[in-house]
């Protein structure tokens, strides 16, 4: 692909983005899966919207979302499909039919019976990145619905994070899953040691047979003591980030129930349909992508804001900061030059109303600021409709705030009120003035319920897959965590034996670091 800042539809594209309506003069809101999403907030006009179908076409779009719904090497860096939407079609496509059939059928077999067994009344999950996130978030988001275990998730290797996992449970009645696509990780490698050695210091006689693994790497769960009777599959063509769907979703259906599961995968599935088959300029994932990249890329914003006005989706930004980040936080495209345009914003966020209290005034009053994604559930799983009245009207009244801003104008009139020294007054008028014109998409759904997590996951899925087309950038890989998992190898080993030739190749910062920080872990 040929530079993209110099191609005719980059330069409409961005031209016409410069040029359209950013007050929101008109309604665009797109229904996708269940999910009602309002974009009136970004930048909008006919001849933007037709400079977008035009950069799409440019891009090759069509073809590459043909790809990944057909198991075509998406992930071109690693040779490999990203094939996440075959483990949630209600048909998957005949050449993986069988294995994740197989894989359906062995996972809801083996909850089937520990249920009817009434066995294990607690679940430990280990997983880090996509092998924690999606569980985590849908576990914890929907504990409401008739959770049937207590669950823990322990994914850092800070120790702490392990031992409060285990906390107070009764390890005879616990069941461990181990989650790791590569099973080489370290994390969740690390924690699972450290969970035999608990169970053994609690008598149980084959900690093995209490632990289940989910992993791509079969040979390494049977070598760490695991039985293949135990051991769920994983295929080289799920991502890690995008692996939720597969077995490694195994503790949903545990906790929650497989109905929950199957209604997750359903909602993700409707999000599949709408993604493939709504037209383009009502396609709810191509038209956030489309903001995104004009925000990211035209508008000059660095970073995207997440606030769900939802406190159970707490998890939900972490989830989304490594769906966005990982996947778009490169600079090279296909070709293997640097992107000529700026990608992959930063993520970051809480859920409102927290929010409003921690970072909003940045958001409302810098110079620069960033879009907003605001997140909202029609309907509560409570009765106490005054807190849900003054949720939405707090989530309604940020968005419109940011919108809308405040002018000098506006700002003195307000302060004039209060009366005073004219001179006084100006002055604190000039304080009051918010820019507005602050880009943002409400996302509402009807309920927080598995189908429409299910089908809010896949929509951002999408979302991130399309901007990876525009920008021509491989969302599958993450080369740069890469990078950091060797050294963090090296440091390990360095920090045991931490001989001259050990550290000669370190900065002399990490070299020091390394030498004052080894009796710490030596004398243990
Ligand atoms: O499932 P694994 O192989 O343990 O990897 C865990 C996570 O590590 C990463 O490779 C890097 O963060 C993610 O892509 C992945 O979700």
């Amino acid at each position: 692909m040929s530079n993209l800042a110099h191609s005719p539809a980059w330069i409409r594209f961005s031209a016409e983005c410069k040029l359209a309506d950013r007050d929101a003069q008109h309604l665009r809101i797109l229904d996708a899966a269940g999910l009602r999403v309002d974009l009136s907030a970004q930048a909008w006009s006919p001849r933007f919207e037709q400079a977008g179908l035009t950069l799409l076409a440019q891009q090759g779009f069509e073809a590459a979302r043909r790809d990944l719904f057909e198991g075509g090497l998406c992930n071109w860096t690693e040779g490999r499909a990203a094939w996440h939407t075959a483990l949630r079609a209600p048909e998957p496509p005949a050449a993986v039919a069988a294995e994740v059939r197989e894989g359906r059928a062995r996972l809801r077999r083996f909850v089937e019976g520990v249920n009817a067994r009434n066995a294990y009344r607690n679940v430990v999950h280990l997983g880090i990145g996509g092998s924690d996130w999606g569980p985590r978030l849908a576990v914890e988001s929907l504990a409401g619905h008739d959770t049937r275990r207590t669950v823990r998730f322990a994914s850092n290797i800070d120790a702490h994070a392990i031992d409060d996992a285990l906390a107070g449970l009764d390890a005879q009645d616990t069941l461990v899953i181990i989650a790791s696509k590569s099973f080489t990780t370290t994390e969740p490698l690390a924690n699972a040691a450290r969970v035999v050695e608990w169970m053994r210091q609690w008598g149980v006689s084959d900690p093995y047979r209490h632990i289940v693994a989910v992993t791509a790497n079969t040979a390494a769960a049977e070598a760490f003591g695991i039985s293949p009777d135990r051991i769920f599959s994983l295929w080289d063509w799920v991502g890690g980030r995008y692996s939720v769907w597969s077995a490694i979703g195994i503790t949903i259906a545990l906790v929650l129930g497989l109905d929950a599961f199957d209604a997750i995968l359903a909602g993700a599935a409707a999000m599949d349909q709408h993604f493939l088959e709504a037209p383009l300029t009502a396609n709810a994932p191509v038209q956030m992508a489309l903001a995104a990249v004009a925000n990211r890329s035209v508008l000059g914003f660095a970073s995207q804001a997440i606030a769900p006005y939802d406190a159970r989706l707490r998890h939900f930004v972490p989830w989304l900061q490594q769906l966005e980040m990982e996947s778009l936080g490169k600079n090279a495209v296909r070709n293997g030059t640097p992107a000529s345009v700026p990608t992959g914003a930063t993520v970051w966020g809480m859920p409102g109303t927290d929010g409003q209290h921690t970072f909003f005034q940045w958001l409302h009053q810098d110079a620069t600021g960033a879009p907003v994604d605001f997140l909202l559930c029609k309907q509560p799983d409570h009765n106490l409709t005054h807190h849900h009245r003054l949720l939405l009207a707090n989530c309604l009244a940020q968005r419109s705030a940011l919108l809308r801003g405040k002018s000098y104008e506006q700002a003195l009139e307000e302060a004039q009120r209060t009366g005073g020294d004219p001179e006084q007054v100006a002055w604190l008028a000039r304080h009051r003035v918010h820019p507005g014109r602050r880009p943002s998409t409400l996302i509402v759904l009807p309920r927080l319920a598995p189908y429409s997590l299910g089908a809010l996951l896949a929509l951002y899925e999408h979302k991130v897959f399309t901007q990876g087309v525009l920008w021509d950038i491989n969302p599958f890989d993450q080369w740069g965590v890469e990078f950091g998992k060797e050294l963090a190898n090296k440091l390990a080993h360095d920090l045991t034996e931490p001989g001259p030739s050990g550290v000669s190749d370190l900065d002399p910062s990490t070299a020091y670091w390394v030498e004052a920080l080894s009796p710490s872990v030596k004398s243990r």
